[in-house]
């Protein structure tokens, strides 16, 4: 692994031209989030990251919460980075809770982002939507595109139903489903791959580059990685495990 000092390519400048997801193809996503109560929970850290990350090549950003999304999506536009932000909003922490309700998918849109994650699951819907009239909705309200955060295939072909424009393996591991690999759940993802016409993002428990790069090869249109490059109290409890085992 090398270091990847100021010499990284800079961020491109001006105005955004090309289609979001045509920009992240091939591509990392960094996932700039810090969880409540902890110290780096704060919209300009969280933006300080997502600069670092982009300028170490990030194609695209994925941020939690209106406040996150703003602070980035307006730092961006001050320093002319283009790369598509995604935004969520987690609400919870059990059940539905990323993105839960077209009035939250609705904010994170208005907050800035290009795209916006939202729960994909079948499971129901805090508003009592389904996941069909809240894509509807956030496409009558706003220009962002959606994606669907899916624990399985199931889920994900009804996602592909309901009208998203990108589904992501998200909450494999975290509805039942699936069993929570160790690393990304590269078998769904070949899944997903195989059966959707719309382009499918690699996300949850990708630690390594060498994983990130296997979940391209299995046909990921982009990779997400979060905890391993932005969570500093997860990555120094990896090194701790190792030490005192
Ligand atoms: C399940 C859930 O709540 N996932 C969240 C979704 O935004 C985040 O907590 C994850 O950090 C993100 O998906 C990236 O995954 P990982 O941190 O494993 O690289």
């Amino acid at each position: 692994m090398t270091d990847r000092p100021s010499t990284a390519p800079a961020p491109t400048a001006g105005p955004v031209t090309t289609d979001p997801l045509v920009a992240l193809r091939g591509g990392l996503v960094v996932s700039c989030q810090a969880y409540p109560g902890e110290a780096m929970r704060d919209p300009r850290t969280m933006t300080q990251v997502a600069l670092a990350a982009v300028r170490g090549g990030a194609v695209g950003i994925r941020v939690q919460g209106v406040a996150d999304v703003e602070h980035v999506t307006h730092a961006f536009a001050e320093l002319g980075i283009t790369v598509p932000v995604t935004g969520l909003w987690k609400d919870g922490t059990d059940g539905v809770f990323i993105t839960p309700t077209l009035r939250h998918a609705v904010a994170v849109a208005r907050a800035g982002a290009t795209i916006v994650a939202i729960d994909g699951t079948r499971r129901p819907r805090p508003d009592g939507l389904s996941l069909a009239d809240t894509v509807a909705g956030l496409r009558e309200h706003t220009s962002a595109l959606v994606m669907a955060d899916c624990g399985s295939l199931d889920d994900a072909l009804a996602a592909r139903d309901a009208g998203v424009d990108v589904v992501g393996t998200t909450l494999s591991g975290y509805t039942g489903e699936r069993p929570r690999t160790d690393g990304p759940d590269l078998e769904l993802l070949a899944q997903l791959v195989d059966r959707l016409d719309v382009p499918v993002i690699a996300e949850g428990r990708v630690h390594s580059p060498a994983q990130a790069r296997a979940a391209l090869d299995a046909g990921a249109w982009a990779v997400v990685v979060g905890t391993a490059i932005t969570h500093p109290t997860s990555i120094t409890g990896w090194f701790v495990d190792a030490l005192t085992a």
